[in-house]
């Protein structure tokens, strides 16, 4: 089993990955790193590798925009679990807090500490990287440069831990998906899906998610991407949450087909909380 994840090692993709690797029960997973969201997703398109772990929303940052174009844009591949991680970041790096003049990291990371930076290095540049434990690689042996990363990353670089936490919510935290090529499977009390709209007359929206409305589907999540064809014209991701009963879903999704110029169902899966 070769699983795909934003690398280098140190990367919250990473603790993710080993985590929904042990939920699986692959004990013969190798861990193959990657050098940005959408190469981790090609990386499973292309059939490089067996499965795929990416971060699809934060919860103080939102939605993970590479995530969710990459799975408009691949039809083959499907959502077959999910893991909502604590992300506690750390500022770390090898001279003093005093002496920082460059923050390096993920821009998602950078978003989720603004005010902490804001106010404790203040006239510090913010440089983004394409990943947190990439950020703690380039400012390996540096004294004026930090990274915020995980305190696992500093571990793993050779770095010191000379803030912690420094993520602005303490609760933050982020939901990561595990994805396959092949059908995309109903086994689960979380469905994902996405739908751009034949009209867009007034209303257009609303009678799309009377769909689930009136099926009693509780929406845990909805966003919207710009289709990228014309201005002004959107796809919208929704999360509904299934009940026990069989058939729900699909009932749903039989009355919105119409409605829709495409409509995409990532999958049904189970979902983790890690505490
Ligand atoms: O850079 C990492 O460590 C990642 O796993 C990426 C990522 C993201 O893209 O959202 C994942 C979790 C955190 O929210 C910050 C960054």
């Amino acid at each position: 089993m070769r699983v795909a994840f934003l690398g280098p090692v140190g990367t919250y993709g990473e603790q993710a990955a080993l985590q929904l690797i042990a939920l699986e029960g692959w004990g013969d997973a190798v861990l193959v790193p990657q050098l940005g969201i959408r190469a981790v997703v090609q990386a499973l398109a292309r059939g490089d590798c067996d499965a795929a772990v990416v971060p699809v929303e934060n919860s103080v940052e939102g939605g993970v925009t590479a995530c969710l174009d990459a799975l408009w844009e691949h039809p083959d591949l499907a959502v077959v679990r999910a893991l909502v991680l604590p992300v506690r970041h750390a500022l770390v790096g090898s001279g003093s807090l005093e002496g920082i003049s460059e923050v390096l990291s993920h821009p998602q990371a950078l978003a989720q500490c603004s005010q902490w930076l804001a106010e404790h290095l203040p006239r510090a540049l913010q440089l983004p990287t394409s990943s947190t434990a990439d950020a703690a690689r380039m400012v390996a042996g540096s004294r004026f440069r930090g990274a915020i990363a995980s305190r696992q990353a500093a571990v793993e670089h050779g770095l010191q831990v000379l803030a912690y936490p420094v993520n602005d919510v303490p609760g933050n935290c982020t939901r990561f998906l595990l994805l396959r090529r092949g059908p995309r499977a109903h086994e689960g009390p979380l469905a994902s899906l996405a739908f751009s709209l034949h009209s867009n007359q007034p209303g257009a929206l609303l009678e799309a998610l009377g769909c689930f409305a009136r099926r009693g589907l509780n929406m845990s999540r909805i966003e919207s991407r710009p289709s990228k064809r014309e201005m002004g014209e959107y796809i919208f991701f929704v999360d509904l949450e299934l009940p026990q009963a069989a058939g729900v879903l699909e009932g749903a999704l039989e009355e919105l087909g119409p409605l829709c110029e495409h409509l995409a169902l990532f999958g049904a899966y189970p979902i983790t909380n890690q505490p």
